[in-house]
């Protein structure tokens, strides 16, 4: 399967935007739901159209040992029935912020109370009562999704921040981009040793920001249980640059 390309041209502008060119063959997966727009192209789309192709995958897209079915999924095709809710509230633009670029628009999300609420549920519904104590979200669009959660499992929030936001004492880690680097990092003693930590952002493309929020918080002893967003871009194989570490994405957008 051919890869897709990052187009950023450089690491200060436009730092990890991940493009799927509309060329691109479909994603070689089962899908459990499939959008009725599947087969277009993106781009034929209109740029209000709320969707491409998307296959919703549940939470069959956990990966590693930690895959478990959270407590809701109920059958049809053995999907739980809020996915395809959520894979419909998520818009895509074509050509944003570059040419090329399928944008993932999580915003319309966040307008439809009920697909925000499903998502919430379902991150919660998959991490409560396994003794998790830290959220660890990425900004930004990681400071959306993480905090309710944290609250609903009763564990903390942590940011993890670009560069030069965070005030205190830090600790960073470098990611590469297709061109140049970038860096998150978080407060030196937000986490403790020991700490079962969860990591939430809102999408996995190249795997390079996933990686280096699990790098921080091992460097300061915690233990990642899981990674966590609500997109996965799979033709970009990041979860394959998680390596071992489990992933667990509702909805898969090829
Ligand atoms: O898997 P990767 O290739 O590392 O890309 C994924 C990251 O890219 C996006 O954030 P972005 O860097 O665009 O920042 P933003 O959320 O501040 O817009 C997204 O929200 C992820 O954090
Ligand atoms: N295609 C995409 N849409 C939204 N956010 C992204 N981050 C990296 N690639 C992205």
């Amino acid at each position: 399967m051919q890869a897709a390309s990052l187009l950023c041209s450089s690491s200060s502008f436009l730092p990890s935007f991940t493009s799927l060119r509309s060329s691109h063959p479909r994603l070689q997966v089962q899908p459990l739901f499939r959008r009725a727009a599947a087969n277009s192209s993106s781009s034929k789309l209109p740029l209000n159209l709320p969707q491409n192709y998307r296959t919703a995958l549940a939470t069959l897209c956990s990966a590693g040992s930690g895959s478990r079915q959270g407590p809701s999924m109920t059958s049809e095709n053995g999907q739980d029935p809020r996915i395809a809710r959520i894979s419909s509230a998520i818009r895509v633009i074509p050509n944003f912020p570059k040419p090329g670029i399928l944008f993932q628009d999580i915003t319309t999300l966040l307008l439809d109370t009920r697909a925000f609420r499903d998502t919430i549920d379902l991150f919660v519904e998959r991490y409560r009562g396994r003794d998790i104590s830290v959220v660890a979200g990425i900004e930004a669009r990681g400071f959306i999704f993480g905090p309710p959660i944290a609250l609903a499992i009763g564990a903390k929030f942590v940011p993890l921040r670009k560069p030069k936001k965070l005030p205190g004492e830090v600790i960073s880690e470098e990611y590469s981009l297709e061109y140049g680097t970038d860096k998150i990092e978080m407060h030196v003693g937000a986490v403790q040793e020991g700490e079962r930590a969860l990591v939430i952002d809102d999408l996995i493309a190249t795997g390079g920001t996933l990686c280096a929020a699990i790098k921080l918080l091992e460097r300061v002893g915690a233990d990642v249980l899981e990674c966590a967003c609500l997109i996965e871009l799979a033709e970009l194989k990041g979860r394959e640059r998680l390596g071992e570490k489990p992933l667990f994405v509702l909805v898969n957008s090829a």
